[in-house]
């Protein structure tokens, strides 16, 4: 079968620093996918050049559910289903959370009256647990609250694919529960993840299968728990940590 993401020997280097040096995998449908690595190994850059925000590959090619995403923008790339979250809220600040998810539902002719978008907005506050705060700035409510504010807003595009930049960074233990808790949720909705995280007994507990970069490459690829006793992966990385 068609893997719903495949990611061919992609590049990008900036200057001398090669930060991702020809990696290639897949994701399936239906599966989520975590990526771990040192700091610096390019998890983030990785993001940024499948999603072309803020910029393209050097090299490589990237195809979802089949299509080649090489001659798209970034909006058409939302457009057609991979969406992502960063590592710092992005949303805006100066609007209330129901606003805030209200701007980010598409706006195509035929995507629905004035009343079907607030109730989908409505249905978003609900699965995201942010009823409560839907009339408060997004600027004034905790961080756990902008998080799911900012996967709300990207899941309100529909996505085939969502791309989660450490999600629970940040957070207490109960929310990380709860954030494990919802990425399961709407991975069960029928989302395909892939997930950054250096917390790595949430990566192991939520991951179909872990990749570990580290110097832009593909340390080891797996199942969680036989990867993260990988003797490789221990060296280069979850030796070093100290919040796993
Ligand atoms: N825009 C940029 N310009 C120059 N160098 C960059 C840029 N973005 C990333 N880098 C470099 O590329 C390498 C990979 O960075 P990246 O942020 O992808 O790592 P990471 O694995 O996400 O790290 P962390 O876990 O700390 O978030 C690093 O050496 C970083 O300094």
């Amino acid at each position: 079968m068609t893997p719903l993401l495949d990611v061919k020997d992609i590049r990008k280097s900036f200057g001398a620093l090669q930060a991702i040096g020809g990696v290639s995998f897949t994701l399936n449908r239906g599966e989520i996918l975590g990526i771990a690595g040192p700091n610096g190994s390019g998890k983030s850059t990785l993001f940024n050049i499948l999603t072309k925000i803020p910029f393209p590959p050097d090299s490589g090619e990237v195809s979802l559910d089949g299509k080649p995403l090489k001659s798209l923008g970034p909006r058409q790339i939302v457009d057609a289903g991979l969406l992502r979250i960063f590592q710092t809220e992005m949303d805006f600040e100066s609007l209330t959370v129901l606003e805030n998810i209200l701007v980010s539902m598409p706006d195509k002719p035929g995507s629905g009256t004035p009343s079907s978008k607030q109730k989908k907005a409505d249905e978003l506050l609900e699965l995201f647990g942010l009823t409560a705060h839907s009339d408060r700035l997004a600027g004034e409510i905790n961080v756990y609250d902008r998080k799911r504010l900012m996967v709300a807003t990207a899941f309100a595009h529909n996505p085939l694919v969502l791309l989660l930049d450490e999600p629970a960074a940040g957070l207490s233990k109960p929310e990380i529960e709860e954030m494990v808790e919802l990425i399961r949720q709407l991975n069960r909705l029928g989302v395909s993840i892939i997930l950054i995280e250096h917390i790595i007994p949430l990566l192991v507990a939520v991951s179909d299968r872990l990749i570990v970069l580290n110097f832009g490459e593909v340390l080891a690829e797996g199942l969680p728990r036989e990867i993260v006793r990988n003797p490789k992966v221990v060296e280069a990385y979850i030796g070093n940590q100290s919040d796993g």
